[in-house]
């Protein structure tokens, strides 16, 4: 393994992933770029069938990309062996699914659940570290009952702590509040906050579900298998003193120069297949290729440079 310290937690650069199935291939990632930090706690949505599975499916070590690169708190997924990645998913990274029985199994109870990845790798005094999840999850309540004795928000704060047994960097969630109404999704991720906040670990959350980002600084939305755009939320005091949450978007930029227009724009100028450019100052202009102007209103522009080439 190579020696990545200092790196993100969660490097993807390039990201391509194809499905070949009976002739047709599907490109489900198309050189996917995305760096968590450590201690982050991340929101990735997008549309279905834009690749958000296939993203989770490599990070988790189930899946290898077709190219580009992935690391994952110093491991690199596309060259990782076999035993590194057992390694991998029982320290590395912890899961949580959408569905409980993918989480925990039936016929043990809260504590035992959470027990059974610290019997697997051999941990010391586990009955203490059962008691400090119990406790950092807010379900000592739930210690000796199973999980259909559980109710939904328990069951995935269960999950939670199931998976942080371990003491993983990384914890991934595919759909964590998928099957929960709006008040225990809000819980559900306070819960996933918290551990972060108190333990340090980088969490990522894929979703459909909008409220997420209400809950997470950072939502990096996913367009056709790359990452599109970006909202960052901040917590600011305004004139009277009060404080303000503040979410501002942003177009992602790769490393080739390449950004995805939030679809409302294009809709809104009707652009299509090509645009004007111009480089002012401080922002870049963009034109629609039929607009009734020769040239975008600036000479310092790229697209004014090209216009006085032509004309000379
Ligand atoms: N094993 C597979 N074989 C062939 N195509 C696949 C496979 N897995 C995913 N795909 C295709 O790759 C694309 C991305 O799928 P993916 O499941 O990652 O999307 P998603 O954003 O998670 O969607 P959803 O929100 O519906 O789960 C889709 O077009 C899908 O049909």
């Amino acid at each position: 393994m190579r020696d990545l310290t200092g790196e993100p937690d969660i490097l993807c650069q390039g990201l391509v992933r194809i499905f070949s199935t009976e002739g047709v291939e599907v490109q489900a990632l198309q050189g996917l770029d995305l760096r968590v930090d450590r201690g982050d706690v991340v929101a990735i949505v997008g549309a279905s069938g834009s690749g958000k599975s296939t993203l989770l499916t490599i990070l988790s070590g189930l899946d290898r990309p077709t190219g580009g690169t992935a690391v994952v708190a110093g491991t690199d997924l596309a060259t990782m062996s076999r035993a590194d990645r057992v390694h991998y998913q029982r320290h590395t990274v912890g899961f949580v699914w959408q569905q409980t029985s993918r989480n925990l199994l039936p016929y043990l109870t809260a504590a035992e659940n959470i027990a059974v990845p610290l019997v697997l790798s051999g941990a010391k005094a586990r009955a203490e570290r059962v008691e400090e999840l119990l406790e950092l999850l807010g379900i000592e309540h739930c210690r000796d009952r199973r999980p259909e004795q559980l109710s939904g928000g328990e069951q995935q704060r269960t999950a939670i702590a199931v998976a942080l047994a371990n003491s993983p960097r990384v914890l991934l969630a595919d759909e964590p509040t998928g099957e929960l109404d709006d008040a225990t999704s809000a819980e559900v991720l306070e819960a996933l906050r918290g551990a972060s906040e108190r333990l340090g670990v980088t969490v990522l959350i894929v979703t459909h579900d909008p409220t997420v980002s209400e809950h997470v600084r950072r939502t990096v939305q996913i367009r056709d298998g790359r990452t599109a755009t970006e909202v960052l939320r901040r917590t600011e005091r305004d004139d009277s003193g009060a404080e303000v949450h503040v979410a501002e978007e942003f177009a992602v930029l790769d490393r080739a120069g390449r950004l995805q227009l939030p679809e409302e724009f294009v809709s809104a100028l009707d652009l299509r297949e090509r645009v004007r450019l111009a480089l002012e100052p401080d922002h870049v202009g963009v034109w629609p290729d039929g607009s009734s102007r020769t040239s975008p209103p600036t000479a310092s522009g790229r697209a004014g440079h090209e216009e006085e080439r032509t004309d000379a």
